[in-house]
């Protein structure tokens, strides 16, 4: 399966993640590749990967920066995203309450409105929670694997 981890972070977490999970699945698939949204165009998108999805919440349930130019440029040219699968891991803080992970969702409502196919549970960190971001991340990812039949 050929596997790309897309992350947005503003201070750096989500970047982490994506290269801890990145780790993980290098030892056992051949096509596994790790990029920051801010230089991954939407037309990029393509029924041929599987995206591990992987962004944190900034301002008041914001995306963080390296995920905004992604966001305009697909709104500027929405892709057509049929036979796209992805699985979504959001970055955020319980202390923020109502705005609590809503950066992936942005990205998350724009896929679906796309068609592509979300897999597996949706994957959350809480900053206020004593799990390291990469931990909660881990353990999420076999869940999402066994759902989207990837090998793990
Ligand atoms: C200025 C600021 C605003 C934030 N706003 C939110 C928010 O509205 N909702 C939320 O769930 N988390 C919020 N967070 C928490 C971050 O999403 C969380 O710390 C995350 O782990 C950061 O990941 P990153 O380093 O990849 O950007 C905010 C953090 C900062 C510093």
């Amino acid at each position: 399966m050929n596997i790309t981890i897309l992350f947005g972070t503003e201070s750096g977490n989500s970047e982490l993640v994506a290269e801890d999970l990145g780790a993980e699945l290098g030892a056992h698939h051949d096509d596994v590749e790790v990029r920051d949204l801010q230089s991954f165009d939407p037309s990029e998108l393509s029924a041929e990967r599987f995206y591990l999805v992987i962004c944190s919440t900034h301002g008041e349930g914001d995306l963080p920066n390296t995920a905004i130019p992604f966001a305009e440029a697909f709104d500027a040219a929405p892709p057509e995203l049929a036979g796209v699968r992805y699985a979504m891991f959001g970055l955020g803080d319980m202390f923020y309450e109502e705005t609590y992970s809503q950066g992936s969702e942005h990205l998350d409502r724009r896929f679906a409105e796309r068609g592509a196919v979300r897999v597996g549970e949706y994957g959350r960190h809480d900053a206020s929670s004593w799990d390291l971001p990469s931990d909660a991340a881990l353990a999420w990812l076999p869940g999402v694997l066994a759902a989207a039949s990837v090998p793990a």
